[in-house]
């Protein structure tokens, strides 16, 4: 019996062990050159290629093996380039610096991820862009991929030009989305005709962007589809992250679209749904993205086999796939030796044995039963040996509507916070730079090899410098510099049970910067106060105040694996009341300024208005849950990032903080006048400048900026603060654009006459 297609969409690019992301960072100190960074990627793609083959996958993705980002790359092979680049020559270091800013031009522009936390840089495109393709880069890492797997093997990947235009900031009305897919059609029908020629037998061109609901969208897939498909190759066209919704689906499956094989997403969204009613084509294949690509558990048979049955049951012809690409789940399970008597291990999944799950499922689908038995065997064995935790169950079967709200509205409370601080206050987000002397402390510690109180005290040292630096620049509220977390997420996660983390669990979250999630197995609970020691040693060293700083319960949720047993929704409830308990232990020992950090709020947002709405609901309720408990004289702040707003602006109101600072440094003020369009009268903190890059503005641009924001804002409610934590950035720039910032801050405050000398 011939058994059912495997094909996999992409497989995580930065090795088992960071490889990538060591050598661009060598790369970008200047002691790698451009040829070694390139033998290291090609190293850790031929791995992914064997591990895919050795597991029996059929159809293996070549071609995207990118260096920072896939849309990075196409921005640079079609030469898609701003005018504050176009002095630079084409190839990799033009690449890098549109990604990380040079002296003079700041980096593009970075977003997440349709609903994830892997970012992609924005094509931009002004007045002086425009298409220069040069795809030798491209073309000969499909050679090798087809010389290393084989014709019949090696599936060639192309970001389609769609997708490209719905991603791209079209800057100073340059040109419509429609004369950029009219200038884009020639160069992809050249691209995919070179590809074609290679031999290959399909192709795969992602649509990511075909999961929006973009106006246009539709239109744009009709003009540029009949006009750019080769002759020879089938084309797989890919979507993920969502089903397509009805009117994408209806163009998907028309005849005439050219499209052989369609790959849709059945773990999110109801693709299902759409096959259901609508129907599928005989005349093409379905490409099943069935194995979850953004989680880390196995497959649960009893869930995915009816499905498999009603594809069978509708006569569709499918293969089997992951949901999108497994650059979302970490490289190999089988390292994490700690986890080996650990009651969840067994369920687990890393992108290795996802390889080994395509292969079950597809023989379990043609008719070898028992393919799965022990993934069955697995699922029953973990829910019947953990209960979770009755305590937190039972906390969160008696909340009250009073628990989640504050004792008293924003205009009555307000006026009792921070008394006696300046108006203008200037602040930052939290963490301060994360030396190589920080990192080699926490790692030693980690290893065992200092001792609980050598760490602290270290630690400690390391909160009085930031103290001091902050004192010394005349920052207004102060933080602690959070040295003692390697990351936002997994500090707090570490902290609570029914969290597990892995040692090597690495993702790509953008460029060379790697998370490693949390994977929520159980009921959380939190035994003990996480923050309040290292906010005391930094409170007794100064009389300003110093804020509080935790991750809110949306966030950890969203940067975690989580579970699937539960509802999202009653994961976030769990973590809204460890959080609860740490702003009540903040508050008692003497915290006037707690900020709850949510970037991640947004890219949580499920794609469909209906599924929204839900969303936000639960999300803004349990950020209140975790923050109403604070009294009317605690001032609650909330920071995001790197996210769109404008769909959720109500939203974010709806959190009720005192004062909210986004990330603003690098577009311009639009996000501002959208949330003053919405009426929001509660405390703002626009990021004052860019903290991804090592460029520091001077005083007098910092002065302008902060001057424009109050044209939008009032006086009284506005923060001085930069766009993100400062964790990433060396000692001596930070220290600088601080100084610019309250200098900024000052002359502002003058100029209003807020402040005499
Ligand atoms: C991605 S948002 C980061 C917020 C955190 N408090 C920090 O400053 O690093
Ligand atoms: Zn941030």
């Amino acid at each position: 019996m011939k058994i059912t297609t495997t094909a996999t969409l992409g497989f995580p690019r930065m090795g088992p062990n960071r490889e990538l992301k060591f050598a661009l960072e060598k790369h970008w100190k200047g002691s790698l050159s451009e040829v070694d960074l390139i033998k290291v990627s090609e190293d850790v793609e031929t791995m992914g290629w064997k591990l895919q083959k050795e597991a029996g996958i059929d159809l293996i993705t070549v071609g995207d093996m990118y260096l920072y980002d896939c849309v990075l790359f196409w921005i640079e092979s079609l030469g898609i380039v701003p005018h504050r680049f176009e002095n630079l020559a084409a190839g990799t270091t033009r690449m890098f610096s549109m990604a990380r800013g040079v002296d003079g031009a700041e980096a593009l522009s970075m977003k997440k991820w349709i609903t994830s936390n892997y970012h992609y840089m924005v094509p931009e495109f002004d007045k002086s862009s425009k298409i220069a393709p040069d795809f030798s880069s491209f073309i000969s890492s499909v050679e090798r991929g087809v010389g290393v797997l084989g014709a019949e093997c090696a599936i060639p990947v192309v970001l389609g030009p769609v997708s490209i235009c719905f991603f791209a900031r079209i800057v100073d009305d340059a040109l419509t989305t429609h004369e950029l897919i009219a200038l884009l059609i020639p160069v992809y029908k050249t691209l995919l005709q070179k590809v074609a020629d290679l031999g290959v037998k399909e192709i795969q061109i992602h649509e990511p962007a075909i999961v929006l609901e973009e106006v246009g969208l539709i239109a744009s897939l009709k003009t540029v589809y009949p006009a750019i498909l080769p002759k020879g190759p089938k084309i797989n066209f890919v979507t993920a992250m969502d089903d397509v919704g009805k009117a994408n689906y209806d163009w998907l499956i028309s005849e005439s679209n050219g499209l052989n094989i369609l790959s849709m997403d059945f773990t999110r969204g109801n693709t299902l749904g759409l096959i259901e009613k609508r129907g599928f084509p005989s005349s093409k294949m379905l490409g099943a993205g069935l194995v979850d690509a953004r989680n880390v558990w196995k497959v649960d048979p009893g869930k995915v086999l009816p499905l498999t049955d009603k594809l069978k049951s509708l006569g569709i012809e499918f293969r089997v796939q992951p949901s999108t690409s497994l650059q979302y789940t970490p490289w190999d399970l089988d390292r994490e030796m700690q986890l080996d008597n650990h009651p969840a291990a067994q369920v687990l999944s890393f992108a290795k044995q996802k390889l080994d799950e395509l292969v079950l499922l597809a023989q379990a689908i043609s008719g070898e039963k028992s393919a799965l038995d022990t993934h069955t065997a697995a699922w029953t064995t973990f829910h019947s040996a953990h209960t979770g935790s009755t305590l937190t169950k039972e906390r969160i079967k008696h909340l009250k509507e009073t628990d989640f709200r504050r004792p008293e509205p924003y205009k009555q409370r307000r006026p009792k916070q921070l008394v006696g601080v300046p108006l203008l206050p200037t602040t930052t987000i939290g963490s301060f730079p994360q030396t190589s002397e920080i990192r080699r402390l926490r790692w030693e510690w980690k290893k065992g090899r200092l001792t609980n109180e050598a760490y602290e005290r270290a630690m400690d040292q390391h909160i009085a410098y930031c103290i001091g630096i902050q004192e010394a620049i005349g920052i207004d509220i102060l933080v602690h510099g959070e040295p003692e977390r390697t990351d936002m997420v997994e500090f707090f996660g570490q902290q609570m049970e029914g969290i597990l983390f892995s040692e090597h669990g690495w993702v790509q979250s953008f460029g060379s910067r790697c998370v490693r999630p949390p994977i929520i197995w159980s009921d959380i609970q939190r035994p003990k106060a996480m923050t309040v020691r290292e906010f005391k040693v930094a409170q007794d060293l100064t009389s300003k105040p110093v804020k509080g700083m935790l991750t809110g319960p949306i966030t950890i949720l969203n940067w975690s694996f989580p579970r699937v047993d539960v509802s999202r929704k009653e994961q976030a409830y769990q973590l809204a009341l460890a959080i609860r308990d740490e702003v009540a232990d903040l508050e008692s020992a003497g915290c006037k300024v707690i900020q709850v950090d949510e970037p991640a709020l947004r890219e949580g947002m499920p794609l469909r208005t209906a599924q929204k709405e839900e969303y936000l609901t639960w999300s803004v309720d349990a950020f209140r849950l975790a923050t109403a408990v604070a009294a009317s004289e605690t001032q609650i702040h909330t920071h995001m990032c790197y996210c769109e707003f404008n769909d959720c602006m109500e939203a974010i109101d709806r959190l009720d903080t005192d004062v909210n600072s986004i990330e603003n440094a690098r577009s311009d003020n639009a996000t501002l006048e959208a949330f003053q369009r919405v009426g929001y009268e509660k405390g703002f903190g626009p990021g004052l400048y860019d903290i991804h890059s090592p460029v520091v503005p001077p005083i007098d641009i910092m002065y302008e900026k902060l001057s424009s924001f109050l044209k939008v804002l009032d006086v009284e409610h506005t923060v001085v603060n930069p766009d993100c934590g400062l964790k990433t950035r060396g000692w001596p720039e930070t220290i600088l654009a601080l100084k610019h910032m309250v200098a900024a801050a000052h002359n502002v405050r003058r100029n209003l006459g807020i402040e005499t000398q």
